[in-house]
């Protein structure tokens, strides 16, 4: 039996891999619901001859762009991309989001800023009234513990990610921690953004606020 959350994540890939058109250069986000819309463009790739370029945001979407036979290039290449596509874990009713459960909400943000158009691909379940889950947050290990502290000032609740089958802290594919930091309901998305992005040794945080008005949110399984 099919599982209803799976096959609206693979509706969302899809639609919005049929938005990239001939001779784009995409944005390839990461996750389960992005690698729906890879393995559609790989299709499109192969059945229309399809010419486009993919700039990956991970070292997983890589090796995944290689097996559905994207070809990629650089954003120093390509510095300005045509559209993102990437999912993420929570969106409110403004398309503000929370990103970064793959951990990879550094590369996505830089990404999702060098393209004219941003579709998130979602299934009903990332919808909610207020974002209220921990922030991602990739820190410099040099300055893990000033940024703890600083976090704790800003009335956060931080905790080291550690690895699954692997002792101690996940290493980002940048080769920095990666704290996730509970703030309860977050009131002003944009403003919490905008402060942790102030601690030094923050490298980037996985709230999504500032670029709403060239997101377009996919949600599965609904028209
Ligand atoms: O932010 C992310 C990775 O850092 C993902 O885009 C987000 O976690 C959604 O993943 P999925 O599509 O597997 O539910």
């Amino acid at each position: 039996m099919s599982d209803p959350v799976v096959e609206a994540k693979r509706d969302a890939g899809i639609r919005a891999a049929d938005m990239v058109k001939d001779g784009m250069v995409v944005g390839l986000g990461t996750g389960s619901t992005v690698f729906f819309a890879m393995e559609r463009l790989g299709e499109r790739i192969r059945s229309e001859n399809l010419h486009i370029f993919g700039v990956p945001t991970s070292n997983q979407t890589a090796m995944r762009a290689e097996e559905y036979g994207i070809p990629l290039t650089t954003l120093t290449l390509h510095p300005k991309l045509d559209l993102a596509i990437d999912g993420a874990d929570q969106v409110d009713p403004k398309k503000r989001m929370i990103k970064g459960r793959g951990a990879a909400h550094l590369r996505e943000k830089v990404v999702a800023d060098a393209a004219n158009q941003f579709v998130v691909v979602i299934d009903a379940g990332k919808e909610v009234a207020g974002l209220d889950a921990a922030v991602p947050i990739e820190v410099l290990p040099f300055a893990y513990g000033s940024v703890v502290r600083r976090l704790q000032e800003l009335g956060g609740e931080p905790v080291m990610r550690n690895g699954v089958k692997k002792d101690g802290p996940v290493i980002s594919d940048n080769g920095n921690y990666v704290i996730d930091c509970a703030f309860g309901a977050v009131a002003d998305p944009a403003g919490l953004e905008t402060a942790i992005n102030a601690i030094p040794g923050v490298l980037g945080n996985g709230i999504f606020a500032r670029m709403t008005e060239k997101t377009v949110v996919i949600v599965g399984g609904r028209k």
